[in-house]
This record gives structure tokens, C-alpha cells and sequence, in this order.
């Protein structure tokens, strides 16, 4: 039987720790014949978008993961296998999860990432859900080109710089986003902020500090590993 252990979690992901699990004791076993290591599948397009946060959680944590990227050409005959019709979905040995954040959350929190206390957890995911209310705010899918571009400008010119600026105020002189270390909250800034600066790099003239952050997140090894790795895509 597989070990629940907590301390074995992370191990086990990793394929590093070998152990089963007594019902006697309920401690674990340290043993090599019932390990199974799990299987993650990632299914989202060839883009950063949505998938990027959690393609990081992956790259930062080490887990070994199938980055499957389907063709748009596909996408129509795919759709509708999709349990709600939209990805990214994370598929753990056939579990489905769907909605990005939601993966990002799980992966972060077996990973360590989440916030070391509840409180830090709440202030994190208010930190991505900030972000996020502005990324979601853009109108991806706008199918004429005119308006699309109007809504991306007044956005990107008007909006942006409000948000940019709350995120410096809320980061002051820390090294993080929130608590001691990093956490997924710093991840997601920098994913969405890339994306921002693709659309208007002046973006980085002003609010000093989260630009250090980005450059303090892009410096940890795994995620500069991954950055430099990745395949290259417009968004
Ligand atoms: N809130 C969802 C949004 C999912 C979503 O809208 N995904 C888009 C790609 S970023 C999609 O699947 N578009 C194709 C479609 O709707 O047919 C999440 O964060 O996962």
C-alpha cells in the first residue's frame, strides 16, 4: 500500500523515497516493492498563458511531468473529451483537475510554496486573485481586431500602472511577496508580468521593487533552468 506519511509525499513525487504504509501502526515503511510514482499529464496549448504557472510549480519543484501542448488544429475534436471544456486540466495517475489556479494552488501546497501559515495562504492567493482579476480583465478571445486592440490599450495605459503600483506598495522592501520565502504569489508575478511586458514594456519604468522581485524569481536556479528551456512562444 502506498505511504501517506506526509514527509513522504514530496519524496515519493520525486521518485526519490521508496515506502509503503502499515494499517497496523499507521507509520511508514521504509520499502522498495510497493512504490509507484505518480503520473502527471499537463494538457494545455503551445503558449505560456494559462498553463505557465503551473508548467513553474513543476519546474520548481522537480517533478517529472508530461507538458502535452495541443495543436489549435485539434482543439475542435479535443474540446469535447475535455471535462468543461477548457484547459489547462492536470491529469494526477487519471484524476482530472481543471481551472489553472486551482492546479497551481494543489501543486503548491505539496510543494511547499503556499504560504507557511494559513494566514500566509489567504494573503498569497488574495495576491494571485489581484493579478489574476486583471489578466481575466483583458479580452483574449476578441474576435474584432479594432476593439480588441481599443480594450487592450486602455488597459494596458489606464489600468496597468494602478495595479503595478498597489503591488510595490504591498511589497515594500521585502525580498517576497509574502513571508520569508517564495511562494507560488511571487510565481505568478512574474508569469502574468512577462506577458505584461510583451504588451508595453515601458510598463517597467516605474515601481522599482517588483521588478527586482521578477528578476529575484527568475534568478532561483530551477525556474532560470526552465525559462531558458521552454519552448519560445509569443504569449
Ligand atoms: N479560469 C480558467 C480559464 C480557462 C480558459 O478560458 N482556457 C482557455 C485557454 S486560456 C480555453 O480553454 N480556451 C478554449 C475554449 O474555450 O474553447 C482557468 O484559469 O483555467
Amino acid at each position: 500500500m502506498k505511504c501517506f506519511a506526509e514527509n513522504c509525499l514530496r519524496e515519493r513525487a520525486l521518485g526519490q523515497r521508496n515506502c509503503s504504509f502499515s494499517l497496523k501502526t499507521g507509520l511508514h515503511i521504509p520499502e522498495t516493492e510497493s512504490f509507484t510514482m505518480s503520473h502527471y499529464k499537463l494538457t494545455y496549448f503551445n503558449l505560456r498563458g494559462r498553463g505557465e504557472i503551473i508548467r513553474y510549480l513543476f519546474a520548481y519543484s522537480g517533478i517529472k511531468y508530461e507538458d502535452y501542448r495541443i495543436e489549435w488544429a485539434d482543439w475542435s475534436s479535443i474540446k469535447p473529451t475535455i471535462p468543461f471544456g477548457k484547459v489547462p486540466i492536470l491529469e494526477i495517475d487519471g484524476v482530472i483537475i481543471h481551472q489553472s489556479l486551482a492546479i497551481a494552488r494543489y501543486l503548491a501546497k505539496e510543494n511547499g510554496v503556499a504560504g507557511k501559515t494559513p494566514l500566509e495562504q489567504a494573503l498569497v492567493d488574495a495576491i494571485v486573485d489581484t493579478i489574476d482579476d486583471f489578466m481575466s480583465m483583458l479580452p483574449w478571445a476578441e474576435k474584432d481586431h479594432d476593439v480588441k486592440q481599443r480594450v487592450f490599450d486602455d488597459l494596458l495605459t489606464n489600468t496597468a500602472p494602478g495595479l503595478l503600483q498597489d503591488l510595490e506598495k504591498f511589497l515594500g522592501n521585502k525580498n517576497w511577496l509574502v513571508g520569508e520565502s517564495v511562494t507560488w504569489a511571487d510565481f505568478y508575478w512574474d508569469v502574468c508580468s512577462t506577458t505584461l511586458l510583451s504588451l508595453k514594456s515601458d510598463l517597467e519604468d516605474s515601481n522599482p521593487n517588483i521588478w527586482v522581485l521578477k528578476r529575484r524569481v527568475q534568478a532561483l536556479p530551477a525556474i532560470a533552468a526552465w525559462i531558458q528551456q521552454r519552448p519560445k512562444t509569443i504569449l
